[in-house]
């Protein structure tokens, strides 16, 4: 059913870049982030300022992540440690910008992420967010598709029940539990790397892989069953 396999009877849907258009947003405010600090930092110590990739960087160190664990992620790619605090300073600043991009522009939901959603709502299936942002409430709300999720499973709810961040299965798992389904009766959707690795070792029933920025091969190695440009494309 909905390009799913029968068992199937939950989708666990990831917001940025999969529901909403809102992957683009925190690539841009990490963008900002980074390229702020490394120029700083190039300054004071001499070293090349090498900026931020949006697409490279983003998707192999931030994209998926809690942010503190993006913060730290991506830094420590570039050899980079540094203190909790300094964790928390950088990730309030990206979070700032984040807010700062949805107040002028707003957000905006994949329509055919929304007919699919809504297809899933008419056919019987349990349907809950699954995300690490702390926004993600509020992105549903602005997007206008909050009440078409039974549970939301975000950064506030991981970080209060104290479960690790994707690309662990952890907060997939909370999802599927919330629904209450087993892990294989359930599908992932997601855009990221780290969120496909997690439906892959959560042994949810199948991994839909959603590829807005050409990484295709890369959603497939990461352990997608499937890989759409949209979720149009599964119907
Ligand atoms: O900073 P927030 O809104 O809590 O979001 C954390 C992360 O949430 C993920 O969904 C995004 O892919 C990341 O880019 C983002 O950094």
């Amino acid at each position: 059913m909905l390009g799913l396999p029968d068992p199937v009877t939950a989708c666990l849907f990831d917001l940025d870049g999969v529901l909403t258009q809102t992957a683009k947003i925190h690539a841009a405010a990490w963008k900002q982030l980074f390229d702020e600090y490394l120029r700083d930092r190039a300054r004071r110590t001499g070293e090349e300022f090498v900026p931020f990739d949006a697409h490279a960087d983003y998707d192999e160190h931030v994209d998926g992540l809690p942010r503190d664990d993006g913060v730290r992620g991506f830094l420590s790619s570039r050899g980079i440690e540094v203190d909790d605090d300094e964790v928390r300073r950088l990730g309030d600043r990206k979070n700032e910008l984040v807010q700062q991009i949805i107040e002028r522009d707003g957000v905006q939901a994949y329509d055919g992420s929304i007919a699919y959603v809504h297809a899933a709502r008419d056919a019987g299936l349990r349907r809950a967010v699954v995300s690490s942002s702390s926004n993600c409430r509020a992105g549903l709300q602005a997007a206008g598709i909050l009440d078409l999720f039974e549970e939301i499973v975000d950064g506030h709810v991981t970080r209060d029940l104290g479960l690790r961040g994707k690309p662990a299965p952890d907060s997939f798992l909370e999802g599927a539990r919330r629904l209450g389904v087993p892990p294989d009766r359930a599908a992932v959707f997601e855009d990221a790397l780290a969120g496909v690795q997690a439906g892959r070792d959560g042994g949810f029933g199948y991994v839909v892989g959603v590829d807005r920025v050409g990484q295709r091969d890369a959603l497939r190695a990461h352990g997608a069953d499937v890989v759409v440009d949209d979720l149009a494309d599964l119907t």
